[in-house]
C-alpha cells in the first residue's frame, strides 16, 4: 500500500527571498504554470499585499490544479485577528489555502516580536481560527522551529498543538536558520508524536542539508514537503525539489512507499532550465540529475563501461530527468570517449593511426592550456582536421580591433570598439569592418566587434552563417606549459536552436577570441545548412 506524500512549492515565496531574484508578475504566472504542469500539490504564490507584485499576480492567478496558496503572518498583538491589514490583505487575495508563519521559539517571540510567550500563542490561535473561519484550508509554517525545540521544547510543542486545535491542516516544521543536522530533524519529529499526515517539512540549505533533513523528515513520519525549483531561496536557498522531487520517485524506500502527484517527471529537466533562463542565471553543471553534467563521462575509464552498458556509471537513465548522456573529450579520455563523441558528429572512423593522432593532438593542446570538455565544436575542428574532413572555405589575411575612447555628440565620454577582418574566399579577397555599438549606442567590446566583422562577409558561404548569435563569452587566466595565458570559451547558437561552444588560447586576449571564433563559424560551415 502506497501512501501520499504532498510536495509543497515555495518558489514564488521563499525562492523569491533569494538575493538578486526579483520575478515579475507575468514570470511568476508561467514558473506556477509549470510547476502546476509537473504536478506539484500545493503552489505558494507569494504574499499578497507585501509588494505590488504578489498583490497583482494574486488578483490574476493562473488556474492550476495544484492548489494556490497565499502567504503570510500572524496577527499582531493588541489587535484580533479581523483587524489586523496585514493578514486582511492575504486573506482577500482569495486563495483556498493560506500559510501563515507563526513564532514558536521562545527567543524570536521575546527578542523580535517583543511580546509575552502566551500573546504569541494567542496571536497562532486567533490567526488560524479566522482563516479556518472564512472557510480556508490553514497552514503554519512554524518558524525556527528545530531551534525552538532545543531551546524550549514545550513551548515550541505548545506553538503547535495550538494551531492544530484550533484547525490547521498542516503543521510545517521548520528549519528556518539551516543548522540543524538531519539526524536530529529526524529524532525530533520522532519524538513529537503527532500524527505524519498533518506535519510539513520546510528545511534551508545553510549546511548544505537540506535535501537530506528533508528525507531524515519524511523518514521520521511527515507527509508534506516544502521546496524550491533549483533550490532558491533565502540565504542559501531551501530544500532544492529539482533534486528531491526525482530522488523520492525513483529512489528506495520512497519509490515503493510514496504516491506524489508528479505527472511530468521527464519534464523536470526543461523546468529547472526555463527557470535559470528567467533569472539569466548560467545552469550549475554539476547540478544533480538535471545539471549538463550529471551524465557526462569524462574519465576514460568510464567511458569505455558505459559504452558497454550505462549502468557501470548512471544511477538512473539520464532520460527519467529529461537529460541526456555526454562522452566528452578532454586528457582524462581513452579511445573509448573519442569514438562515441566521433560517432556522435557523424564522424565514425576506423581509421586507428587517425583516432590515435586526434587523441594526442587534444591532450598536447590541453597542456597549453586549451579544454575540450566544455569546447565540443572546437574539438570537432580537430577531429576533421586529422580525418581530412575539414574543408579549408576561407583563408583568414590579417585582423585588427581598435578601441577607442572619444566624446559623443552629447560630450559623454563613451568607448567604441572597431574591427577589420581581411579574408581570401574562393580567390577573392573581402576586407570587413564592423563596429561594436549595439541598438542603444553601447560599446559591447573588441570581441564583439570582430566578430561582427568575421560574419560579415564569406561570399558564397554568407547565407550558411547570417543566423549565427554571440551568446556567451567567458574568459580564464591559464597556466599553459610555461607560461600565463588567456582561455576564451564561446558559445553560439543558430536559428535551428543549436548551441556549440568553441576554444581559443594565446597569451593575447584577442588573438584566443579570434581563435574561438574561428572555430564556431567552420563548424557552422561544416554542418552545411
Ligand atoms: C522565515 C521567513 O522567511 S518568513 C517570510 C519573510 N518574508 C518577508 O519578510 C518578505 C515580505 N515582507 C514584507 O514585505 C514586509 O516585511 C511586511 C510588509 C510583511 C511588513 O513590513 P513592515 O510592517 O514594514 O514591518 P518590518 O518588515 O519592518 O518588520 C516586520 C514586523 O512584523 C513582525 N512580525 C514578524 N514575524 C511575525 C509573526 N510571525 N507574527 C506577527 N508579527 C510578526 C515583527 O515583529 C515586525 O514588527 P514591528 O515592526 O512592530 O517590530
Ligand atoms: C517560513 C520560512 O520560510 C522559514 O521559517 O524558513
Amino acid at each position: 500500500m502506497t501512501e501520499r506524500l504532498y510536495l509543497y512549492d515555495t518558489t514564488l515565496r521563499d525562492g523569491q527571498q533569494t538575493q538578486g531574484v526579483q520575478f515579475s508578475t507575468a514570470e511568476k504566472v508561467e514558473i506556477a504554470q509549470m510547476l502546476d504542469a509537473l504536478g506539484l500539490d500545493h503552489i505558494e504564490g507569494g504574499w499578497p499585499g507585501a509588494n505590488p507584485t504578489d498583490s497583482e499576480f494574486f488578483a490574476a492567478p493562473p488556474k492550476t490544479r495544484a492548489t494556490m496558496t497565499a502567504f503570510g503572518m500572524t496577527k499582531r498583538a493588541g489587535r484580533s485577528a479581523e483587524n489586523d491589514d496585514v493578514l486582511a490583505a492575504v486573506l482577500n487575495a482569495g486563495t483556498s489555502s493560506v500559510c501563515l508563519v507563526g513564532k514558536t521559539h521562545t527567543f524570536h517571540v521575546e527578542t523580535a516580536l517583543g511580546i509575552s510567550l502566551d500573546e504569541n500563542l494567542e496571536n497562532i490561535r486567533a490567526s488560524v481560527a479566522h482563516v479556518v473561519a472564512q472557510g480556508r484550508e490553514a497552514l503554519l509554517d512554524a518558524e525556527h522551529f528545530f531551534d525552538g525545540f532545543e531551546a524550549d521544547p514545550a513551548y515550541a510543542r505548545a506553538c503547535l498543538a495550538t494551531a492544530l486545535d484550533a484547525g490547521a491542516r498542516w503543521v510545517v516544521l521548520c528549519d528556518t536558520n539551516g543548522g540543524t543536522m538531519p539526524s536530529r530533524i529526524g529524532e525530533v519529529i520522532d519524538g513529537l508524536d503527532l500524527p505524519g499526515d498533518r506535519l510539513g517539512i520546510h528545511t534551508h540549505n545553510d549546511t548544505e542539508q537540506a535535501v537530506a533533513g528533508s528525507l531524515a523528515a519524511i523518514d521520521a513520519g511527515v507527509r508534506q514537503v516544502q521546496g524550491t525549483l533549483n533550490g532558491l531561496g533565502e540565504r542559501c536557498g531551501n530544500a532544492n525539489l529539482t533534486s528531491l522531487i526525482p530522488t523520492l520517485l525513483l529512489k528506495e524506500p520512497y519509490a515503493s512507499r510514496f504516491q506524489t502527484g508528479v505527472r511530468d517527471l521527464p519534464g523536470l529537466l526543461r523546468v529547472s532550465r526555463r527557470l535559470d533562463d528567467i533569472l539569466n542565471r548560467v545552469p550549475r553543471r554539476e547540478a544533480a540529475y538535471v545539471g549538463a553534467s550529471a551524465f557526462a563521462h569524462k574519465a576514460g575509464l568510464h567511458a569505455s563501461a558505459i559504452l558497454k552498458n550505462p549502468k557501470t556509471y548512471e544511477h538512473i537513465p539520464p532520460e527519467a530527468v529529461g537529460n541526456a548522456r555526454i562522452v566528452p573529450m578532454s586528457n582524462q579520455a581513452g579511445l573509448s570517449n573519442l569514438r562515441k563523441r566521433l560517432a556522435d558528429a557523424g564522424l565514425s572512423t576506423d581509421d586507428d593511426g587517425a583516432l590515435r593522432r586526434i587523441l594526442e593532438r587534444v591532450k598536447i593542446q590541453e597542456d597549453k592550456g586549451y579544454s575540450y570538455d566544455g569546447a565540443q565544436a572546437s574539438f570537432e575542428m580537430i577531429a576533421r582536421d586529422e580525418l581530412s574532413l575539414l574543408p579549408s572555405f576561407f583563408e583568414v589575411k590579417r585582423y585588427r580591433v581598435t578601441v577607442e575612447r572619444r566624446k559623443n555628440k552629447y560630450n559623454q565620454m563613451v568607448s567604441l570598439s572597431e574591427a577589420v577582418v581581411v579574408v581570401k574566399v574562393d580567390g577573392d579577397k573581402k576586407l570587413s569592418v564592423s563596429e561594436s555599438m549595439d541598438e542603444t549606442g553601447g560599446d559591447r567590446g573588441p570581441v564583439n566587434a570582430l566578430s561582427k566583422a568575421l560574419f560579415k562577409d564569406l561570399g558564397p558561404y554568407q547565407a550558411q552563417i547570417n543566423d549565427i548569435r554571440l551568446i556567451d563569452f567567458r574568459v580564464r587566466i591559464m597556466q599553459g606549459g610555461t607560461e600565463a595565458v588567456t582561455r576564451v570559451i564561446i558559445d553560439h547558437e543558430d536559428g535551428k536552436g543549436r548551441r556549440w561552444s568553441t576554444v581559443g588560447v594565446s597569451p593575447n586576449i584577442v588573438d584566443a577570441s579570434f581563435e574561438a571564433l574561428l572555430d564556431a563559424v567552420r563548424w557552422k560551415l561544416c554542418q552545411g545548412t
